[in-house]
């Protein structure tokens, strides 16, 4: 039986009616008020999990979590970005390993972040956190972690296994780290072979993913050759670990690397805590041996640009304005490209240093694409859903690590776009979407998400479509931007 197949769920925000009530395609449902879990006329249990705010309530349906996103005529207003996951996990990492005690402001609040605190807290790393200022004051180790065993457990978060894999063979000491059943189907052989030609003792399964068993001795350096195509987080967290080891490091990429925004942001920061990465085109890093970070007394994180492209792409569909603060011309983030991507589509954007506005002009429309977005993985998803407003078809090219990520996300996204109507050609790194004929997103809808933050953040924006949408289990946006449904509701106009 699947729970969640009858239709779709609207809300009605309280002040209107009850607490809250219930529509769907064949019956209406409407909740008196305080009630708070009902059956549905086919017996399907309907709980109210929690009221986010008037506008966005979570529901349960048959054990299925939902929002109901309402039909989005305009986005517009101002969102003030929650801090990148990216830089907040690198800089919790560079700060834990440097000489000097490092106040980070601004850190993102989220589930990946939870975890690479979490991880330094058991490692023996002093860190005092106070979430609601999102602050964390890191007493750097000046060297490798105190800990001399561990077992790490890192949900899904890439940014917190791949690093803390090649900064655990500094020290001296046995660990294993491990996450959720996706994180055990995400690749990592390649970084595990790079660090053993470093001399390291660490192994992981049998099927090159976690977990990651390590019997830690310090680095001896020396030349390692990687694969870059599969992801770029093995190259950055080689990078990040290299000025610990005993003898100066050559990294050479095998292959293609992907991804290589991060690593010009890996590169960036290690600049910021003082050692400075030899780069030869992407292609050779060399870094000296025997270093150690020194903090830089504090550290900004700047807003996520990957969150920003939902609410800037809702601008570009809608007409806006719509307004990011937190990241602009000065990020280092690479999916600001995205915001270039909006703008060849037909979208007009304007930048401050710490702010970009996105608008589509009135008798403007958005053209399909055709883009390698080989440096953009992330933000490329949120293009995915641009192209059901766009004329003429999208091609997406150069994806195929969306195959390894939170979920197969090619497979994923196909799915869920032709269930809102589009015809979709999905090939092994690519994905051609063919807008609904007529432009006219299917209605009543229930999307399912994949524990996948991006699928719900992402395909959110058909409720631009002109009828509301239905996310599954939306808590999955937790993994990077908690509040994202709240934010999104308060900007509907
Ligand atoms: O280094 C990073 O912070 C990241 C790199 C990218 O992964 P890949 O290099 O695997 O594409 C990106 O998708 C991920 O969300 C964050
Ligand atoms: C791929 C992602 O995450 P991770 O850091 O776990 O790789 C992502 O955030 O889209």
């Amino acid at each position: 039986m699947k729970e969640h197949g009858f239709g779709f769920v609207t809300l009605i925000p309280p002040k209107l009616t009850a607490p809250f009530s219930v529509r769907r395609t064949l019956h209406c449902l409407t909740v008196r008020r305080n009630v708070r879990q009902f059956h549905s006329r086919k017996g399907f249990l309907i709980t109210l999990v929690s009221q986010q705010s008037p506008e966005c309530t979570y529901l349960k349906i048959g054990g299925i979590e939902t929002v109901t996103v309402p039909e989005i005529n305009n986005l517009t207003g101002t969102l003030v970005l929650p801090g990148s996951k990216s830089l907040s996990n690198r800089v919790l990492l560079l700060s834990a390993l440097a000489k000097g005690t490092t106040l980070v402001e601004n850190l993102l609040e989220s589930e990946d972040v939870s975890y690479m605190l979490e991880a330094l807290k058991l490692l023996g790393v002093k860190v005092e956190y106070e979430s609601k200022e999102k602050k964390a004051r890191i007493e750097g180790c000046g060297g490798p972690f105190p800990a001399s065993t561990g077992e790490l457990f890192l949900g899904n978060a890439g940014t917190a296994m791949r690093p803390l894999t090649a900064a655990l063979c500094l020290g001296d000491g046995e660990f294993v780290l491990d996450g959720v059943k996706r994180m055990r189907e995400r690749p990592i052989a390649d970084l595990v072979q790079g660090l053993q030609q470093l001399g390291a003792q660490v192994t992981c399964s049998d099927t090159g993913c976690p977990p990651v068993h390590i019997k830690a001795k310090g680095l001896r350096g020396g030349k390692t050759i990687v694969s870059g195509k599969m992801s770029s987080q093995f190259l950055s967290s080689l990078l990040m670990a290299a000025p610990y080891s005993k003898n100066d490091v050559v990294i050479e990429i095998q292959d293609e690397l992907i991804s290589v925004p991060y690593v010009s942001m890996t590169i960036e920061l290690m600049r910021r805590f003082g050692v400075t990465v030899g780069n030869e085109d992407y292609r050779v890093f060399r870094i000296a041996g025997n270093q150690c970070y020194s903090s830089p007394g504090s550290y900004f994180v700047e807003g996520d640009a990957s969150s920003a492209s939902y609410f800037l792409a809702g601008g570009a569909i809608t007409g806006g304005p719509i307004t990011v603060e937190g990241c602009g011309s000065d990020s280092i983030q690479g999916d600001i490209r995205f915001v270039h991507v909006l703008e060849k589509m037909g979208a007009t954007v304007s930048w401050t240093p710490h702010s970009i506005t996105v608008s589509r002009g009135k008798g403007k429309v958005l053209e399909g694409i055709d883009e390698d977005c080989i440096d953009i993985p992330d933000a490329a998803m949120t293009l995915a859903v641009v192209a059901l407003f766009a004329e003429g078809h999208t091609a997406l090219r150069n994806i195929y690590s969306w195959r390894v990520k939170e979920t197969d996300r090619l497979a994923a996204m196909s799915k869920e776009l032709m269930k809102l109507g589009a015809a979709v050609m999905e090939g092994q790194d690519y994905i051609v979407i063919y807008p609904p004929g007529g432009g006219k997103i299917r209605k009543n809808v229930t999307v399912s998400t994949y524990n996948d933050h991006r699928m719900a953040m992402s395909l959110s924006l058909a409720a631009c479509g002109g009828c509301p949408i239905t996310i599954e289990d939306p808590k999955c946006t937790w993994k990077t931007f908690p509040s994202y449904f709240e934010e999104l509701t308060r900007l509907i106009r």
